[in-house]
């Protein structure tokens, strides 16, 4: 049986991949992250899964370790991968967007963006022309401006909640995000399961998944 290998983003993104892979009928009871085993198999299948931090996704997509994968847009805009981007899952939806205190950043010509996302910020704010200064970040974004270490931020806004609890407002909506089905270039022109797996995908999004 052809085998076909998929990366699935570990944390908040799991619970709906694995929802989509029941959906077309990929047995994921006794598949878990938890698991320590690094690649797990569904039973009968042929689908083999490993479970990655999100960032490196694309990396073993790109370079064919795994013939697909599931990662958030976000991510695929950062670490720019060569692969086909081929579905929008239409889950972990939110938005990049730019926040900071309300009037924080009021007449100033240069500003200090703390983020998670220096490429998609640096390219953010060249196009607008705008002189910044990025500051990576690995987490706990919103403390860089309520600290001082930043005049905004770059970052995910989902709910809004964490913007609002640190007295940050969204000063610019950056783009909408949500999770992406990707390929490996080469097992999409070899690999015929991979072709049918799309397919159920590609059906069950239009059934209203
Ligand atoms: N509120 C949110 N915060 C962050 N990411 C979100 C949110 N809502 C949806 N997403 C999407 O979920 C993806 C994966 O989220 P994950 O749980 O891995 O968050 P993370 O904070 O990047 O991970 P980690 O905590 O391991 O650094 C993101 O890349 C993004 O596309
Ligand atoms: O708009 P909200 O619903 O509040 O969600 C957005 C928050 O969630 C994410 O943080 P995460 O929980 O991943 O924490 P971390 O950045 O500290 O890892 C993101 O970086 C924001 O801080």
């Amino acid at each position: 049986m052809e085998v076909v290998k998929i990366a699935l983003t570990k944390g908040r993104l799991l619970k709906d991949q694995i929802k989509l892979l029941q959906a077309i009928g990929y047995d994921c009871n006794h598949i878990s992250p938890q698991d320590r085993r690094l690649v797990q198999e569904i039973p009968d299948k042929g689908l083999q899964v490993v479970f990655l931090k999100a960032q490196d996704v694309p990396t073993y997509v790109e370079h064919g370790i795994v013939d697909m994968g599931i990662v958030g847009k976000d991510v695929l805009l950062e670490v720019k991968k060569k692969l086909y981007e081929v579905a929008d899952l239409r889950f972990g939806r939110c938005h990049l967007a730019v926040a900071g205190r309300k009037g924080g950043i009021d007449g100033k010509r240069h500003l200090k963006v703390a983020t998670k996302y220096p490429n998609i910020a640096k390219e953010f704010f060249a196009a607008k022309g705008q002189s910044v200064e990025i500051i990576k970040q690995e987490g706990s974004v919103e403390l860089a401006p309520l600290l001082g270490l930043s005049d905004v931020i770059l970052d995910i806004v989902e709910t809004g909640s964490t913007l609002r609890a640190n007295g940050l407002v969204v000063l610019e909506e950056v783009m909408e995000i949500s999770a992406r089905l990707v390929l490996n270039k080469v097992s999409y022109k070899t690999k015929l399961k991979l072709r049918q797996i799309i397919d159920e995908i590609d059906l069950q999004l239009k059934g209203g998944c």
